[in-house]
């Protein structure tokens, strides 16, 4: 069965590299794609004026939309896919509590998938983090996450998620974002540090150091083709699924 997708932020750098995914697969088909800047072609498919959305999930009933757009938006499409009983699939960062919130009722009508990050090498080293944070008690901890120079938001999405790891596995830190002046370390904080340059695709390093020794858990994306192929694998598992919130972990059982 092809599963047919329509893709939100189609001029956006994300929706170009899904749409380029898309097209190089066999088990999907691009039903249409969204831009609030609409009128170009991307990858041979035409892109559509966002504010039609509505209207396009309705003529061209696909099975799920791919959006990586900006937290207002994705909230906006989710609604709508709710509405229209269309899986959601979404990577859009950002998000504030009162977002998630949004996110999690249109997951009460529709499957809904948000990752902050759909790289497996992040899956792994998440896991590895939620090993080594435990087995290394009292070490100090020190997060930083590089990405190209356009990024908004910071922390990255997959920064706070590896901070909420962190926090399960070894109860609630501080948080303390850089450092200046007089600000040595406390006991227990962890130390959040964000770099913007580039066009780098996306770095994230959970450095752990105590007794004489350190670890560090690196993970860089190569392109942003690797968050492309693993959202349209995540639309393609999540299709024909019930209504409710899922888990890109779910997605790489
Ligand atoms: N979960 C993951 O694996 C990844 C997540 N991201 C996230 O995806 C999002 C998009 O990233 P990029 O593609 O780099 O950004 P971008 O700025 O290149 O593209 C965003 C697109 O969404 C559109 N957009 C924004 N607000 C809109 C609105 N209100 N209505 C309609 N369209 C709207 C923009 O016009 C643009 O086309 C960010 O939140 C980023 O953090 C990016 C890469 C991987
Ligand atoms: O904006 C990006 O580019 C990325 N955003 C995601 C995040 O905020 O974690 C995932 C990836 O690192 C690229």
């Amino acid at each position: 069965m092809t599963v047919s997708i329509g893709v939100t932020g189609a001029t956006g750098r994300m929706g170009g590299e899904v749409l380029a995914a898309a097209a190089d697969r066999d088990d999907l088909s691009v039903a249409f794609a969204v831009s609030r800047s609409p009128g170009d072609e991307v990858e041979g498919v035409a892109v559509e004026d966002a504010a039609d959305f509505a209207d396009l999930l309705a003529s061209h009933d696909p099975d799920a939309v791919v959006d990586f757009t900006g937290p207002a938006s994705c909230i906006e499409y989710a609604s709508a896919c709710a509405e229209a009983g269309v899986a959601f699939v979404t990577g859009t960062t950002g998000l504030s509590e009162g977002g998630f919130d949004a996110l999690r009722e249109a997951a009460s009508e529709a499957p809904v998938l948000y990752a902050s990050n759909f790289s497996r090498g992040i899956a792994a080293l998440r896991r590895a983090v939620r090993e080594a944070v435990p087995a290394l008690d009292g070490y100090d901890i020190e997060l930083t996450e590089t990405h190209h120079n356009a990024k908004r938001d910071a922390p990255s999405g997959t920064a706070l998620t590896i901070l909420d790891d962190i926090d399960d596995v070894r109860g609630d830190s501080e948080r303390v974002h850089g450092r200046e002046g007089e600000a040595p370390r406390s006991e227990g904080e962890v130390g959040v540090h964000a770099r913007r340059a580039g066009d780098i695709a996306g770095e994230h390093e959970v450095l752990l150091a105590g007794n004489h020794e350190s670890l560090s858990l690196t993970h860089r994306a190569g392109s942003r083709g690797v968050f492309a192929a693993g959202a349209l694998d995540a639309a393609a598992w999540l299709a024909d699924r019930d209504a409710g919130w899922y888990d890109f972990t779910e997605v790489l059982e």
